[in-house]
């Protein structure tokens, strides 16, 4: 079965002090599949991190359901909500790396809960820096790095585990066309290999873009798709 997160109704109203609230997702009413990479565009303050997040189990909605493969998962609690967050490659937008941490050891990160050998881990997370051109770097302390190499191991993170749900916020904002084209091709690899890809991106560098694809702008609170 193919894999598929929708949003059904989808609102965030965030508290504005004494000031009137923020309605940022306003009715949010989408399905992303598996096998191509949706991409959410839209101006700064758009909420296309407020969005993923939503979509990632890292907040809830106002109102409305996330759901995934038949399951509601904005409701979700405790271990459930453990689960279903290990089942996501996560790209955030501030990479989260741990600076005293080798990259090697970054990319480990969330291969220790699930209780495989250290041997393994290894293995897996090298394959990974492998695959985003970072082999070179796996002993390099993430402090060194430099702005781009970060953004790469966090999507190295992000795949090391084989997510079945891949939520990439800004993950080209520093890089060149040429490893964006890369970071692209190896979301869209996944894509194909039966994960949900979503990715949010200020711009979008047509170049970059794999042939299929589904674009959305979110705008005043609204996804429309753009493009098919
Ligand atoms: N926890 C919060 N409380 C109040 N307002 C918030 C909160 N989180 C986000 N916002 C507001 O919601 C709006 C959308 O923010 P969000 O980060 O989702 O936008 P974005 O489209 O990802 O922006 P950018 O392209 O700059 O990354 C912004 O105006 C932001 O200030």
């Amino acid at each position: 079965m193919s894999s598929e997160i929708t949003c059904h109704d989808v609102s965030v109203v965030f508290p504005m002090g004494n000031k009137k609230n923020r309605r940022v997702l306003d009715k949010i009413n989408v399905s992303f599949q598996a096998g191509k990479i949706n991409i959410i565009t839209g101006p700064v303050g758009a909420g296309k991190t407020t969005l993923l997040n939503i979509l990632a189990g890292l907040s809830r909605p106002t109102s409305g359901e996330v759901i995934v493969n038949d399951e509601k998962v904005s409701r979700w609690t405790g271990p459930h909500r453990e689960r279903w967050r290990r089942q996501a490659g996560i790209v955030f937008q501030h990479d989260h790396l741990l600076h005293d941490l080798t990259v090697l050891e970054n990319v480990m990160l969330p291969l220790i809960p699930l209780g495989r050998s250290l041997a393994t881990c290894r293995n897996q997370s090298m394959e990974a820096l492998k695959q985003v051109g970072m082999l070179h770097h796996a002993g390099s302390l993430a402090k060194s790095l430099s702005g781009g190499e970060r953004q790469k191991t966090t999507i190295a993170r992000a795949i090391v585990n084989q997510p079945g749900f891949i939520f990439a916020d800004e993950p080209f904002a520093h890089l060149d066309a040429e490893s964006s084209k890369q970071m692209m091709n190896l979301l869209h690899h996944h894509a194909c290999q039966n994960a949900v890809v979503i990715v949010a991106a200020h711009g979008l560098n047509l170049e970059t873009l794999p042939e299929n694809h589904l674009c959305y702008r979110l705008k005043n609170g609204v996804l429309n798709p753009l493009s098919s």
